[in-house]
């Protein structure tokens, strides 16, 4: 269990609002903090009470609604303003009267903000800091400074940016946090500044990475190594413009590389699962290739890579994955070699035996259907229908005689006005489908209508096998993608599908390939559905 000794600090909700795209309400922000909550994190910075109704509000019920188990909420917001008492402010009220137990205020650092955007003296800037730290201790707060433009600011006039964090040492601040707001320092900017700085005070330093110029990680590492205590991370490096230093990231090297006991017990396990809820409660697409936490940080697609990973993982990993609540997958491709398929097999938990001759065709076989389009990275499922295809327990609940679909648009009414371009039409588009299946061995014909052609060939699919296999009628077709090979073939290109099941526990994907894209629709969903039948239980024929 940490103490107070290092800080693991999120701005998620504050910083990593800023980004374009994310807007939270209260309980999207609410979930978020308990989610954060549940990774461990020291502080959870809740957003600026007083700047706009949303956050006053989420300060307001923060306090009864989050029964906080590890983290302290945290307010920021801005020193007073210039020529007013921090009493008599109504922002600095605000960040008083918040209930949150720590603030963070945002201060200017770099004496050209002070003149060109504060557009007041050095010297009242630095009665602004002092006033309202001052103010704010007295009212019985911990506060944090961040001093906006630290970098930038010391290198312009170091002197200026030294007498700021002196001035908060003296008015009783816990933690100066030095911010990269441009984000645009390296490493070594960070080191040599935080050497000087330690040189010249004591007071306990933060570090405040932005991303611009790819570092905030690093930038984040290298003042920790300088000595600095306090790390302020957002989750999956959401943040204004490129971003912020990923918790994650900055969580699990700390964790795992330098060891620091920074988290309670078994908080890191969580990372992976807090990112993926939080990236959804935000609404974007989680980044799959982040370190520790991306579903792909511990995918491995080479064939050597596989092969060494047979005898220890450790060869071709940096750690553990499930030390972060990560797997580690295999990924089967053209890239793949024996060791892949093995892996891939005991991952699906088929038992390939000694059959070493199985293992060459599927190897050989996956590579020239890689050749023609096919692409079984995403599609699990298909991969497994043909390992079993290869050691002869083919999974064939059905045999296709031949299909047939027609896609149409009834005609208008003779003499109806021609509708303008973009608009739809009174009728709709149909399609209807015919089957010719034999299942177990008895010839049936079917015959749907969708409101497309794939979905007309499911369901005339599921007409002609759901009379014997019932439990069909559980499942269903959740996501279909479509992807151009070759594109500058125009319609003569090749197409690849991708369809997904769900039997609404878990899913499965499948792949067709095609120069007709019904016809490579239809070589995935025979493959989904004969999957599906098979994770049902019905022994395969
Ligand atoms: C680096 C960072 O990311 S810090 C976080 C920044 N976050 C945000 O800005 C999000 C929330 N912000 C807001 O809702 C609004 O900007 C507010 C409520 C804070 C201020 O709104 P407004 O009063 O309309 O002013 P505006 O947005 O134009 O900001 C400029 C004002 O802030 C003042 N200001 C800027 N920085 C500071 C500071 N560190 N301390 C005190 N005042 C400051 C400027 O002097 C200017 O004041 P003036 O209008 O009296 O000349
Ligand atoms: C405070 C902050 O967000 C910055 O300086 O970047």
């Amino acid at each position: 269990m940490p103490d107070d000794s290092f800080h693991v600090f999120d701005t998620t909700l504050r910083d990593g609002a800023q980004r374009e795209g994310v807007t939270l309400t209260i309980a999207d922000k609410l979930a978020i903090a308990k989610l954060l909550d549940e990774f461990g994190v020291g502080f959870i910075e809740g957003g600026w009470p007083g700047a706009n109704p949303k956050d006053t509000e989420f300060f307001q019920r923060a306090s009864q609604e989050l029964p906080l188990k590890h983290a302290q909420l945290t307010a920021f917001g801005a020193t007073r303003r210039a020529g007013v008492r921090a009493a008599d402010d109504p922002q600095v009220a605000a960040l008083r009267d918040s209930g949150a137990p720590v603030v963070t205020l945002v201060a200017k650092s770099d004496v050209r903000h002070v003149e060109q955007a504060l557009r007041t003296t050095p010297e009242e800037n630095l009665e602004m800091v002092a006033d309202t730290i001052s103010h704010l201790r007295e009212s019985g707060q911990r506060v944090f400074l961040d001093c906006e433009h630290f970098f930038d600011g010391y290198r312009y006039d170091p002197e200026y940016a030294v007498s700021v964090v002196r001035t908060a040492a003296d008015a009783g601040v816990d933690v100066v946090v030095l911010c990269d707001t441009n984000g645009g320092m390296l490493p070594a900017d960070i080191t040599a500044v935080i050497a000087e700085l330690r040189e010249r005070t004591d007071v306990r330093l933060g570090m405040h990475a932005q991303d611009d110029s790819g570092c905030a990680v690093a930038n984040t590492l290298a003042a920790v190594d300088a000595g600095a205590t306090h790390v302020q991370c957002t989750a999956n490096g959401y943040g204004e413009r490129v971003g912020n230093a990923n918790l994650f990231t900055v969580v699990g090297d700390l964790a795992l590389k330098y060891g620091r006991d920074i988290l309670p017990d078994d908080c890191l396990r969580e990372a992976t699962r807090v990112s993926l809820a939080i990236a959804e409660i935000v609404n974007i697409a989680p980044a799959t290739h982040q370190p520790y936490v991306g579903i792909s940080a511990f995918a491995h697609k080479a064939g050597l890579h596989a092969s060494a990973i047979k005898v220890d993982p450790d060869l071709y990993q940096h750690t553990d994955p499930t030390l972060v609540g990560n797997d580690m997958r295999m990924l089967v491709s053209d890239m793949a070699g024996r060791a892949s398929i093995e892996l891939k097999a005991k991952e699906l938990g088929l038992d390939l035996g000694d059959d070493r001759e199985a293992v060459g065709r599927v190897v050989d076989r996956v590579k020239s259907l890689e050749q023609a389009g096919y692409s079984f990275e995403a599609a699990d499922a298909s991969l497994e229908l043909l390992l079993r295809e290869e050691l002869g327990r083919q999974v064939r609940y059905f045999e296709t005689e031949s299909w047939r679909v027609i896609a149409e648009r009834s005609p208008t009414d003779a003499g109806a006005a021609r509708p303008a371009l973009f608009t739809s039409q009174e009728s709709e588009a149909v399609s209807e489908a015919t089957v010719k299946l034999y299942v177990k061995g008895e010839r049936v014909i079917a015959t749907a209508e969708g409101n497309g052609p794939v979905n007309a060939l499911d369901r005339a699919l599921r007409s002609a096998v759901e009379g014997v296999y019932t439990a069909l009628a559980s499942l269903s077709l959740t996501d279909y993608k479509v992807r151009i090979l070759e594109g500058g073939t125009g319609t003569g290109a090749i197409t690849r599908i991708l369809v997904t099941f769900s039997d609404g526990r878990s899913e499965w994907t499948t792949v067709g390939v095609g120069e007709n894209v019904i016809d490579a629709s239809w070589i995935a969903l025979e493959q989904a559905v004969s999957y599906g039948l098979l994770m049902q239980g019905y022994p395969a024929p």
